[in-house]
């Protein structure tokens, strides 16, 4: 399913967690929502999930605004890290609840995918650990397969092997089982091979909304004499800047022209992608909460 938000603005009495936000997610996707802490990502997503209302503007799924749509909100479904799961009751149950509310819930999967991460159907939520809870919530995003799968830090307090294996289960069933999937995260590194877009947030305004692979043409980065690299930097806006004896490297938020990246090859000076870390970091700095 896809999402159009035009002009979507939350506002509370202290503070406006979105501001004018406008975007689209086409169907079909992996969609990576980033942003700092408290840029606006879990409002973003429950507006969405019909969890929220907007102060203005408009949020649309499939063409419709989910609120109080149950036929199309059954269709989404929305993991956050402090997960909605029945914490006193054995994980079994929530599986149980979940094959009744959710069309789509597929249970056998969700048991298999507990058992390949060592955890028993019989345990009670409470009893877990942090990274334990957080891998439930993010199996019953798997498992429910929802057409929009929405999943807020889910990977919180999970280890880097678990969150690795979930990566690896998200792929390989987002393969066998097509959906749209909007995953948030501030774990730059780790969502970027995974997303096929990537989105922005920064304070509660959209600064970027690109394909991945465009994303990755944002910026530049030059390593050789610190003159020359200087030079052919001009004009761009230099995101980061490191010497080593006579050799300078400038990172570079923008891209050179033909004659700037033939003069580049003449001087020896060599050009590389910027990780997408680092642009983030520059689009998302001057607009901490
Ligand atoms: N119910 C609320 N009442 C008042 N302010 C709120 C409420 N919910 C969120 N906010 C504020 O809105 C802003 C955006 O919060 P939000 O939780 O959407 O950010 P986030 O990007 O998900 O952050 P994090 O990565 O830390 O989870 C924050 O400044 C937050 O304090």
């Amino acid at each position: 399913m896809n999402v159009t938000l035009e002009d979507v603005s939350v506002r509370f009495p202290e503070t406006t967690a979105l501001d004018s936000v406008s975007l689209h997610w086409s169907e079909g996707r992996i969609h990576g929502l980033l942003g700092r802490n408290g840029a606006g990502k879990s409002t973003l997503l429950s507006l969405i999930a019909a969890a929220r209302r907007p102060t203005s503007g408009s949020v649309r799924v499939q063409g419709q605004d989910p609120w109080e749509r149950g036929a199309l909100t059954e269709r989404i479904c929305l993991v956050r890290e402090s997960g909605d799961l029945l914490d006193d009751d054995p994980i079994s149950d929530t599986l149980g609840m979940l094959e009744t509310l959710r069309p789509t819930f597929d249970r056998r999967y969700a048991e298999d995918l507990l058992d390949s991460f060592g955890l028993r159907p019989k345990a009670k939520l409470r009893t877990l650990s942090r990274g334990q809870r957080s891998t439930v919530g993010a199996i019953v995003g798997l498992a429910t397969r929802a057409p929009l799968t929405l999943l807020d830090e889910v990977h919180l307090g999970m280890d880097a092997p678990t969150r690795q294996r979930f990566y690896d289960e998200l792929i390989a069933d987002y393969a066998e089982n097509p959906r749209t999937y909007v995953i948030s995260s501030h774990l730059i590194a780790e969502l970027e091979p995974i997303v096929e877009t990537v989105s922005i947030l920064g304070a509660g305004s959209l600064v970027l909304q690109a394909e991945a692979d465009d994303v990755r043409t944002r910026g530049v980065t030059l390593t050789g004499p610190a003159a020359t690299v200087t030079e052919l930097a001009q004009g761009l806006p230099v995101i980061g800047s490191r010497d080593l004896g006579p050799t300078r490297q400038l990172t570079l938020f923008g891209e050179l022209d033909a004659s700037a990246l033939e003069r580049a090859r003449a001087a020896g000076v060599e050009t590389g992608a910027v990780p997408l870390q680092d642009l983030f970091i520059h689009l998302t700095e001057e607009a901490p909460r």
